[in-house]
Formats: C-alpha cells, sequence, structure tokens
C-alpha cells in the first residue's frame, strides 16, 4: 500500500504572535464571540480528538468518530480546538502527527450539526472557530503532517495537507453541497498548488488520489506499507525532520513559518530574534565543543 506523506503546509506568523503565541485570525472586532459558538457547538456531541504526547516529542492527534467516517461533532470542534491550546504549550514538541481513526481520515462536519447550525452567522460562526483553530494548528512549532487512509471529504479535505494511502481519496465535496471551503481549505490549498489547481479541485470536486496527489505537488513522499503498522511509518517518515533538541526544531519551524507570511523586512527580524534565542545555546555549545563533522 502506497503512502503519500504531504508535509503540512507552513504558513507564517508577524515576530509579535512568535513571542506570543496567541495571535488568532479573528476575535470580537470581527463580530466572532467564541463563547455563543462554543455554547451552540457544544449540543453536537460525539466523538472525540484524542492527543498523545511521546517522550521522544512527537504527538498524535486522533479524529475519533469512525461510526460517522470521523466527521466533526460540535464537541470535536471544541475538543480540537483544547488540544492545540495544550499543544502550543508543549515545550519539548518537536514533531506532530494527525490521523483517523479506523483507517479512514474525515469526512467533514457531522451532517446532523451543519443541518442545526442553520443561519448564515451561525455558519461563518463556525468558520471563524475552525479557521482559528486550524491556522493555530498550522502554525504549531512543530514539524507535522497528517494521513488518510480512506477518505477525506468536505471539511477533512481543508485540514492539514494530507498524507493518502493508495485507496485513498481526498475531495473537496463542497460544491455539491452548495458550499465552498470554510474552514480556510481555500486559501491554503491555492498556497500550495497554485489557484489554477485548486480552481478545478473545487470546481470538479474532483477526487485526488495519490499520483495525481504528487502531480499537484501535495504529496512530499510516498511510504509503501501495510495498514497496520501505517502509523509506524508516518512516526519514522516524520524523525528524519525531528532529530536533535526540541527548542532547535522549534526554531526552525518558526523561522520557516515567519519567513512564509511576513513581509521580507519583519521575516528579517524574526529570524533574528529566533536567532538569538538558539545562539550560545545547550545544542550549540554541544556542538562546539563535538567539533560536529558533516558528514
Ligand atoms: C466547511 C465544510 C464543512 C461544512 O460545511 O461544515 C463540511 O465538511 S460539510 C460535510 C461534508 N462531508 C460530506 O458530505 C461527506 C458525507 N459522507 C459521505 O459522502 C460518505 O459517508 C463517505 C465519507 C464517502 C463514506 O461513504 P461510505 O464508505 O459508503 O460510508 P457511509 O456513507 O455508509 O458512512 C458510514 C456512516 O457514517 C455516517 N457519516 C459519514 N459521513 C458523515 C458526516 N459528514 N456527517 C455525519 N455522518 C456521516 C453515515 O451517515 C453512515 O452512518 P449510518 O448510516 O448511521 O451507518
Amino acid at each position: 500500500m502506497g503512502i503519500f506523506l504531504w508535509r503540512r503546509t507552513i504558513s507564517t506568523l508577524n515576530i509579535r504572535w512568535l513571542h506570543c503565541r496567541c495571535l488568532t485570525l479573528y476575535n470580537s472586532s470581527h463580530g466572532y464571540d467564541e463563547v455563543k459558538i462554543k455554547e451552540k457547538l457544544s449540543r453536537f456531541k460525539g466523538g472525540s480528538i484524542n492527543l498523545s504526547k511521546m517522550d521522544n516529542g512527537i504527538a498524535e492527534l486522533c479524529i475519533n468518530n469512525p461510526a460517522r467516517m470521523n466527521a466533526f461533532t460540535g464537541t470535536m470542534m471544541i475538543e480540537l480546538e483544547e488540544r492545540i491550546s495544550d499543544l502550543e504549550s508543549w515545550h519539548d514538541g518537536k514533531g506532530l502527527i494527525v490521523y483517523g481513526a479506523e483507517n479512514t481520515f474525515c469526512s467533514g462536519s457531522d451532517l446532523n450539526a451543519v443541518k442545526a447550525i442553520s443561519t448564515p452567522q451561525e455558519g461563518m460562526m463556525m468558520c471563524m472557530l475552525m479557521q482559528n483553530t486550524l491556522t493555530r494548528l498550522q502554525r504549531l512549532p512543530l514539524i507535522s503532517l497528517a494521513f488518510i487512509q480512506g477518505k477525506a471529504l468536505g471539511g477533512g479535505a481543508e485540514l492539514p495537507q494530507l498524507v493518502i494511502s493508495d485507496e485513498s481519496e481526498v475531495r473537496f465535496v463542497h460544491k455539491q453541497m452548495g458550499l465552498v471551503p470554510g474552514w480556510g481549505g481555500a486559501a491554503r490549498l491555492i498556497e500550495i498548488i497554485g489557484s489554477r489547481h485548486a480552481l478545478k479541485l473545487l470546481s470538479g470536486s474532483l477526487r485526488v488520489n495519490p499520483v495525481h496527489a504528487l502531480e499537484l505537488g501535495l504529496a512530499d513522499d510516498i511510504i509503501s506499507t501495510g495498514v497496520d503498522d501505517s502509523l509506524l511509518e508516518a512516526h519514522k517518515w516524520i524523525m528524519q525532520y525531528t532529530k536533535g533538541s526540541a527548542d532547535v526544531n522549534q526554531a526552525v519551524k518558526k523561522v520557516i513559518t515567519s519567513g512564509r507570511e511576513n513581509i521580507l523586512a519583519d521575516a528579517l527580524r524574526a529570524e533574528k530574534e529566533i536567532f538569538g534565542n538558539v545562539w550560545g545555546g545547550p545544542a550549540n555549545l554541544q556542538a562546539l565543543a563535538k567539533g560536529t563533522k558533516h558528514k
């Protein structure tokens, strides 16, 4: 079984966020009422978002609602935000693997919740919560990937850029539901594959298989593995990029994160700040003492 790894796209922040890690896209000035939308979403129960943080600095985030193809209930949207908050303060963190329970990824919002979120205002509130959360997920100072076995549909396709096994499929079904992506998936897709290809995927609700993913530049890598040990393979893959100390790994993600979203001057200033945080740090001093030869 072939597995395509899509390293999470890296979106970046301005220098303020790099220090406070708390900048979100939406707040009350945008008409966003987090308490109100969470109260509404809390009525749609079921499933869970399970976070496991390993001693080696790699965390697993499981989208767990297999009875509904891992569709996001309201409480799962709230839990996802809570897990991201946890990861934002994980000082030993180096990597993150997002996956779906029972060999399928995610089929988007729970349609029962979708039907009950009936007004445009409530729909936009849900989008603002999910855009805030998924942006924070992308901005975590962790090398991360998510992988699909089975389906990633609708909002499930809008989650981080994904891994797909050779029977899997990513599909933006929004247009068939009279919608467009709302969790930030359209903007991120354009950033990753360009507007021409993104327009085709959205307007045609095209099924994206692994070969197509590789051609589009969405797939970073292919790992052949059996269903049982695919999570192990994902760990092996991510560990290529998470060697060394957590602080240096996090600094690497931050400089890339900052370099993509900021104007050059701000990105340079952020780079200088982040460099200053690791210059003369334990890993730097250890490397100098060892006289590391880069074979
Ligand atoms: C911003 C986008 C966001 C939004 O607007 O809020 C969205 O994501 S809207 C939702 C978009 N997603 C979908 O439309 C996917 C709907 N599901 C399917 O197309 C199919 O279920 C599948 C994912 C292709 C899998 O098909 P199949 O293998 O044939 O399984 P079943 O269809 O029998 O599903 C098993 C079981 O799961 C329930 N299910 C599946 N998806 C959802 C969902 N999104 N919400 C709620 N429940 C879902 C399905 O109803 C079956 O349940 P039972 O009938 O009770 O067995």
